[in-house]
């Protein structure tokens, strides 16, 4: 088990290092954005450094991207790359068909379209992200700041005739302003608690005027990858629908981040 961590830590830094076996020399990468993913950019930038393993990054944020740079990945845009051979990210949430709620810290909307334009998609997720059904973590929805008000109005009409428990919205704070995405927009996060039809609500959601995308992905995830605090990982297949049971083995975490400091 990876020593220095918590076991928070390690759950996400086992299916991080897991994830790294599905990545080949020469592949175009779509780099995930928050804590789970940061702990798969570090492992690969140790594979660039160390193994010389060489790939196209194409990150999801401008925080992921600064974070590839700094260890040692080529990142290039997704109008340069085109297409993807895979994408790895995190999820705030993964039911058992594998679909997700992404954007809890903001980066949806990229995610999407990169992931979308991948053959193939992996979330790694510790095991608490795991629920029976999607919607106690607010789903976040990106808008475009003209008219914001407006649109949290109609989204809260929408989804009170349907099929979801809780009707809250909130616009998503930075401090005293609106947080502002990457992509210069708003997030206004839905308190659902429990989502009976996702499929439909991010139908129903993405043709109000004034939304930009949904945090909710559908059919899009092929493989999660599930990490425990005592190091093993669970791969969940959804085309195969097999699960294979895995443990990564002792790695020194330190000795990842001194390489990065050197
Ligand atoms: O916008 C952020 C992304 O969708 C993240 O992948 C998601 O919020 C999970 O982040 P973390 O791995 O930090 O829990």
């Amino acid at each position: 088990m990876p020593g220095q961590l918590s076991p928070i830590d390690t759950a996400k830094f086992v299916a991080a290092k897991r994830a790294c076996d599905y990545v080949e020399d020469g592949m175009r990468v779509g780099l995930g954005t928050g804590s789970t993913a940061a702990w798969l950019v570090r492992c690969l930038g140790e594979m660039v450094r160390e193994d010389g393993l060489r790939i196209v990054g194409v990150p999801t944020s401008t925080r992921t991207a600064e974070l590839a740079r700094q260890v040692g990945i080529k990142v290039t845009t997704l109008d340069e790359a085109k297409w993807l051979d895979v994408t790895i990210d995190g999820a705030d949430e993964f039911d058992r068909e594998l679909n997700l709620i992404k954007g809890g810290g903001g980066a949806l909307l990229q995610e999407k379209i990169v992931a979308t334009a991948s053959d193939q998609m992996i979330v790694i997720a510790d095991k608490t992200k795991q629920v029976e059904t999607l919607g106690a973590f607010p789903l976040p929805i990106e808008v475009v700041p003209f008219g914001w008000q407006t649109t949290k109005a109609l989204l809260e009409e929408t989804i009170s005739s349907m099929d979801v428990l809780g009707e809250k919205t909130s616009l998503r704070m930075d401090g005293e302003k609106p947080y502002v995405t990457d992509e210069g927009n708003y997030i206004v996060d839905l308190h659902l608690n429990r989502i009976g039809n996702a499929r439909q609500l991010a139908l129903v959601v993405n043709q109000i005027p004034g939304v930009v995308e949904n945090g909710l992905f559908i059919d899009i995830c092929d493989i999660a990858i599930i990490g425990h605090g005592d190091g093993r990982v669970e791969v969940r297949d959804i085309n195969t629908g097999t699960t294979q049971e895995d443990r990564i083995e002792f790695v020194d975490t330190e000795n990842l981040f001194r390489d990065l400091n050197d």
